[in-house]
Formats: C-alpha cells, sequence, structure tokens
C-alpha cells in the first residue's frame, strides 16, 4: 500500500499496483492513468468526485476494477455506453485500454461531465464522448453492443435504462444483479482481485435466430 499525499505515484507503482486486475499492460497505458490520476486529485480538491482520496486505493479500486471488467470485453464489441459514470469509471479506463471502441460516458450530474469532458481532451482520447444527461435520454435509435454498470445508484433503476440500450450485453461490477429479463442470461461471476464480495457479471442478451 501507497500512502503518499499527493498523487505523484510513479507510473512503475501504477503498474505494480494494476497487476492483479491486468497482467500486461500496454505500453503507454501507465502514463496516460498517470494524467488521469492528476487530473483526479486536481478536481477532487474542490469538487467530490471520489470518496478514495489515497492514489495507490484509486489505482487499485477505479483504475484497477475498470481494467478488469475491460478485459473481458470481447474483441468483437465496436460501442459500449457507460451508464452513470460519475468520474469515469468503468468507461474512461476502457477507452484508454481499447482505442478501437467508440465508448459513451453517460453522466447526469453537470459538474461531473464537466470533469470528464476535461479528462477526455487531457487523454486526447478521439473514441469516446460524454453524455451529460440521464442515459434514458439518449435518442431511442442509440443501441451500445455492451453497458456497462458500476456502483450506480439504483441499481434496479439503472439495469432497467441499460436493458433497451444493451444490443448484445449488459457489464456489472456488483454484488448481486437486478432480477433479468427473459431474453438475458448470465454467465458465472467473476470476483474482482482484491474483494470479498463484488463481481464481474455478464448479462448477455439472446440474439435471435
Ligand atoms: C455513485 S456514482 C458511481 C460512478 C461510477 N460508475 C463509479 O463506479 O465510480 C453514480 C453516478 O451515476 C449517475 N447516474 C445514475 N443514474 C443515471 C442515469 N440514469 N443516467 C446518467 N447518469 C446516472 C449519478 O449522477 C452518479 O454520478
Amino acid at each position: 500500500m501507497f500512502h503518499v499525499e499527493q498523487s505523484d505515484i510513479s507510473e512503475a507503482q501504477i503498474e505494480a499496483l494494476l497487476a492483479p486486475y491486468l497482467p500486461e499492460i500496454p505500453a503507454g497505458l501507465a502514463a496516460k492513468l498517470s494524467q488521469y490520476l492528476n487530473l483526479l486529485f486536481k478536481w477532487n480538491a474542490r469538487t467530490n468526485l471520489t470518496a478514495i482520496r489515497d492514489p495507490g486505493q484509486i489505482v487499485q479500486r477505479h483504475f484497477g476494477e475498470s481494467l478488469f471488467a475491460g478485459r473481458h470485453v470481447g474483441f468483437e464489441t465496436k460501442t459500449l455506453l457507460d451508464l452513470g459514470s460519475g468520474a469515469g469509471f468503468p468507461g474512461l479506463p476502457i477507452a484508454l485500454l481499447r482505442p478501437e471502441i467508440a465508448v459513451t460516458l453517460a453522466e447526469s450530474q453537470n459538474k461531473k461531465a464537466t470533469f470528464l469532458r476535461e479528462a477526455v481532451r487531457t487523454l486526447g482520447l478521439q473514441n469516446v464522448e460524454v453524455w451529460a444527461e440521464r442515459a434514458e435520454a439518449l435518442p431511442e435509435t442509440r443501441q451500445f453492443d455492451i453497458v456497462t454498470l458500476r456502483a450506480v445508484d439504483h441499481m434496479a433503476a439503472a439495469f432497467a435504462a441499460a436493458v433497451p440500450r444493451a444490443s448484445r450485453e449488459i457489464l456489472l461490477l456488483a454484488g448481486a444483479h437486478p432480477e433479468l429479463p427473459a431474453d438475458f442470461t448470465v454467465e458465472p461471476p467473476v470476483l474482482i482481485p482484491g474483494s470479498q464480495s463484488s463481481y464481474l457479471i455478464r448479462a448477455m442478451k439472446s440474439i435471435p435466430d
């Protein structure tokens, strides 16, 4: 565990902390995550983006869990909606890991959406769109291969909002999954590294013949 007060955590430390979540870190990813961490620290000083203050914990809990989810995103995935993205988890680390995926971050709180836009600009991400309203307000025609959900309040309501948007899968980071519509099946949950009770849960939509 690193006990530092600033975000002056090295890229080598970031890589070491991420090893349980993503054993092979692509070149350049730690540098981008370091930029992201610095921005989170700067903004967290004046607005509450994350309750976690320790940089090592941010790397493990926020970046690590998001990248662990990213490892389970299928290679055929072209579009992904992160519903209730907050400070960008898991959508932004997934967008850094998989730049070929068009990622939409839906976040209805204005200050968090403003942070997300700034993060996208700072990180030079061309593949990310910020939707600064409720996900339910997206045009009805907008569908995504995968919808991710993590730590969203009122999970059942968020899940209900995710269902009509997901053309292939809903990927949850949670303790359990809400009741599923009949056309979804759940793969065996995978315990998230370092957690006793949080799982990565993939709810797959049946594709009609
Ligand atoms: C507790 S935060 C968690 C954020 C992030 N997913 C994480 O894991 O750190 C939940 C966020 O979801 C947002 N939210 C909840 N329901 C939403 C919806 N239907 N559309 C857009 N944003 C939503 C809230 O504004 C809040 O910022």
